[in-house]
């Protein structure tokens, strides 16, 4: 199955100029999730996680799902002002503004091996922070993977773990 078929592209969303993938329409087509999570939890397994960790707020939905069927655990990356108790936060760019994501203190056992999950790399500033903060709570980041890499933003350089991506664009 090709998984571009069910992503849709919307033009000059959320900013003129920029071109939205859009997963739900990939989430809404039960085959195309199932086939989604399938691919997913073969590249995952092999890096032999203890917890996935899932980035707000698209990330969750791949991300909590792989770890289920991997049978790990799940921490959240937030965005900020969102996890009680202690915290570490790290504020980066986007492709369209900037934004700050934050994590609990204790999120994770040192030297438990993580995987970090979201839906997409773009300039790869949210992964690059998310991997940063989970390297400050003690975690062995082991690997990343994501469902839609674009691929000509480059991001994937910014990443210093094995990264997997399901679908790439190079426009
Ligand atoms: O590689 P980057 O340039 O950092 O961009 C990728 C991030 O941008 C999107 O999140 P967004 O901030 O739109 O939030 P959402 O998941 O809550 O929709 C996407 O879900 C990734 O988390
Ligand atoms: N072009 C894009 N489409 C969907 N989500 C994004 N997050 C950052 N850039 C994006």
């Amino acid at each position: 199955m090709d998984l571009k078929d069910h992503i849709r592209s919307i033009p000059d969303f959320p900013k003129p100029g920029i071109l939205f993938y859009d997963i739900s329409t990939l989430l809404a087509h039960a085959d195309a999730w199932q086939v989604t999570m399938g691919r997913m939890a073969k590249a995952a397994r092999a890096h032999q996680p203890d917890v996935i960790a899932g980035i707000e707020s698209r990330g969750f939905l791949v991300a909590a799902p792989l770890a289920l069927k991997l049978g790990c655990g799940f921490i959240m990356v937030r965005k900020k002002g969102k996890l009680p108790g202690a915290t570490i936060k790290h504020t980066y760019d986007l492709e369209y503004g900037s934004d700050t994501v934050e994590i609990q203190e204790g999120a994770v056992e040192p030297g438990q091996r993580v995987i970090l999950v979201d839906d997409l790399l773009a300039t790869g500033g949210t992964f690059a922070a998310s991997i940063e903060l989970l390297r400050k709570v003690g975690a062995e980041v082991c690997a990343a993977a994501c469902l839609i890499e674009l691929a000509f933003l480059k991001g994937r350089e910014r990443v210093d773990v094995p990264l997997h991506s399901l679908v790439s664009y190079d426009e």
